[in-house]
């Protein structure tokens, strides 16, 4: 196994610095983020020296995006093993910081799990190089998945549209930034630029948090893309306007029955997609899938504070130059705000769903269990206990 920089190098070369990784430091091992929270205007690394500061990482997405947040989880059990932290207290913790990413929980299990096969046989201290080992294998795997996903998205998008010159709409960011390699489906563009098929993209600044505008378009610029911020609701008038060949986007969740979980306002792309006849495409790990959640409306849509809609905080530093995260009130004192972080999409409005293991188009509930068993890594979800295949 490549030791940890080397594993996380694919992710420095998309981004400049790695997403997460794995230091030993004289006083102790650490878990190191690139706290999003501070892109684009800072590239600041957070040093997490126990769980509850990368339980607090995750839940104000210091870190984040599915595939991410299941390699984190993995690293906080094996930060607590080594630490000599309470494991079990420490899976808990992570496996529940955020509850709509699948992956979170699924990387927390296979850390834990390797941790108390390896306890169970007395292996005593070895019982936390066993849980590292089994995160960084994860990191491993992702960072495979994803080169994976860009090539099969990249074949499926010149099946789709003959003839390049893609004209993509992406929502939210499923690039370096949520993943040890190069993303989801911005693993898919980012292919699609090399290959030189890349005309534009539309990056939706996606409300309230602003992935798109402020990470996506921070991953688009580092690789030179032609690249447009919209507001959310200008999507519309681009596909009236026949200026959106696709859409792709990624993933937290994707149940047995093909339904989609992702950031608020995919929905409403699908929907768009459908009226105008555009591919819309979800790329996405089978980390992702979950057979064991039946329906779409079976998955947990993680609510967030209200805070986050009625104002605009800006990065410490940033705005006024003002101390720690500034906010600026966009909405009445007192406003009541609806924000779920997620909506679901139903496997009809769904065009393919694009996995390291292949493509499932039209998406059923069949088509998405037998890519699931195929996928090389699905023996070692089941042999730790994971979700049944
Ligand atoms: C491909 S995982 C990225 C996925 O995660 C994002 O959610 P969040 O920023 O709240 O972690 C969004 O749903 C992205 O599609």
């Amino acid at each position: 196994m490549a030791d940890q920089y080397e594993v996380s190098k694919a992710g420095a070369a998309a981004l400049g610095i790695p997403s997460l990784r794995w230091e030993e430091l004289p006083e102790g091992p650490v878990v190191v983020l690139l706290d999003q929270t501070r892109l684009p205007a800072e590239e600041a690394e957070l040093v997490c020296t126990d769980v509850p500061a990368l339980v607090q990482a995750i839940r104000r997405l210091a870190v984040r995006g599915a595939p991410l947040l299941g390699i984190a989880g993995a690293y906080g059990v094996a930060l607590a093993a080594a630490r000599g932290f309470d494991v079990d207290e420490a899976a808990e913790s992570l496996a529940h910081a955020r509850p709509t990413a699948v992956n979170l929980g699924y990387g927390v299990r296979r850390a834990a799990a390797a941790y108390r096969a390896a306890a169970g046989r007395g292996a005593g201290a070895g019982a936390a190089a066993a849980a590292l080992v089994e995160a960084r294998a994860l990191h491993a795997e992702d960072i495979e998945a994803g080169a994976r996903m860009a090539e099969q998205g990249l074949a499926l998008l010149g099946e789709l549209l003959p003839g390049g010159g893609h004209r993509i709409l992406t929502h939210c960011n499923s690039g370096a930034l949520v993943s040890g390699g190069e993303g989801t489906a911005f693993a898919v563009v980012r292919a699609a630029h090399r290959a030189g098929e890349l005309r534009r993209l539309w990056v939706d600044e996606t409300r309230p948090l602003l992935q798109g505008a402020r990470l996506t378009a921070y991953e688009a610029a580092r690789a030179g893309m032609a690249y447009s911020v919209l507001a959310d609701g200008a999507a519309g008038s681009l596909f009236a306007a026949g200026e959106v060949d696709a859409v792709l986007i990624g993933a937290d969740r994707i149940a047995a029955d093909g339904s989609v979980a992702n950031k608020i306002g995919s929905y409403p792309l699908a929907v768009l997609a459908r009226y105008h006849h555009v591919p819309f495409v979800v790329v996405a790990p089978t980390t992702t899938v979950d057979l064991e959640t039946e329906r779409g409306a079976d998955i947990e849509v993680e609510q967030r504070p209200g805070s986050e809609v009625t104002e605009l905080s800006l990065p410490p530093g940033q705005g006024s130059g003002a101390g720690p995260g500034a906010a600026i009130a966009v909405a009445p004192l007192g406003a009541q705000a609806y924000n779920p972080a997620f909506d679901v999409t139903p496997p009809e409005l769904v065009t393919a769903i694009v996995t390291e293991a292949g493509v499932v188009s039209p998406v059923t509930r069949n088509g998405l269990a037998r890519m699931c068993s195929t996928s090389r890594w699905s023996k070692s979800r089941s042999g730790n206990g994971m979700m049944a295949e």
